[in-house]
């Protein structure tokens, strides 16, 4: 089975949620490790996982129309880590969350992608049509109703519990990125 690692951070649990849907739909095709980027800290023993993994699923809030301060601390610790160019041909996909529709999103999927290509990682996207952003937020069968194709976005506002926001919708997507990255990884292994 391909080993995944979902590497996100998290500020007020909303992103820890849709890392937890992605996860979810990864465990349909491959051996899943959550961790956050607190727990990772400076490259170490800790990092073990990630050289290991055939797939990073990188998860950020978008804040300021980017990552977070503590991914974007990550993205600066992995610099050893580029110059080696250890995780070259890994497979690499992004999430985020954030309170508005779009919120620069995109942005932040952007930034992924950037550091996913500066490691020779190999990018999967979400591979989804957009799903109908007028349809209830709560249908899970509406995927990818807020039109991203870089990888799985969602929604959550600041004021929100993680338990009731991001809706059905976005952690249906989530689940679906998670699942897509299992099944490439698979075939890559092939
Ligand atoms: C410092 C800061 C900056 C933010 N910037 C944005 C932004 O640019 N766009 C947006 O839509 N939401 C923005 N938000 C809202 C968060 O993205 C949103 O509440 C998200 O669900 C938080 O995820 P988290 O609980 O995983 O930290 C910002 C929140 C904070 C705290």
């Amino acid at each position: 089975m391909p080993k995944i690692v979902i590497l996100h951070h998290s500020g007020y649990g909303h992103t820890a949620k849709v890392a937890e849907a992605v996860a979810d739909g990864a465990r349909e095709g491959a051996e899943v490790t959550v961790l956050t980027v607190e727990e990772i800290g400076e490259p170490g023993e800790a990092w073990a996982p990630l050289h290991e993994a055939d797939a990073i699923i990188f998860g950020s809030p978008t804040y300021i129309g980017s990552v977070s301060a503590p991914f974007e601390a990550f993205v600066d610790a992995a610099s050893p880590i580029w110059a080696e160019q250890k995780w070259k041909d890994k497979l690499a996909a992004g999430f985020t969350c954030s309170a508005c529709l779009g919120g620069d999103k995109q942005s932040t999927l952007q930034r992924m992608q950037v550091l996913a290509m500066q490691h020779g990682m190999v990018w999967v996207g979400l591979g989804l049509l957009p799903g109908r952003p007028e349809h209830p937020c709560d249908d899970a069968g509406n995927l990818n109703r807020l039109g991203f194709f870089a990888g799985a976005a969602a929604q959550a506002g600041q004021e929100a519990p993680p338990e009731e926001e991001p809706m059905a919708a976005d952690l249906a997507t989530a689940r679906h990125l998670g699942k897509r990255v299992a099944e490439w990884a698979a075939r890559v292994a092939r």
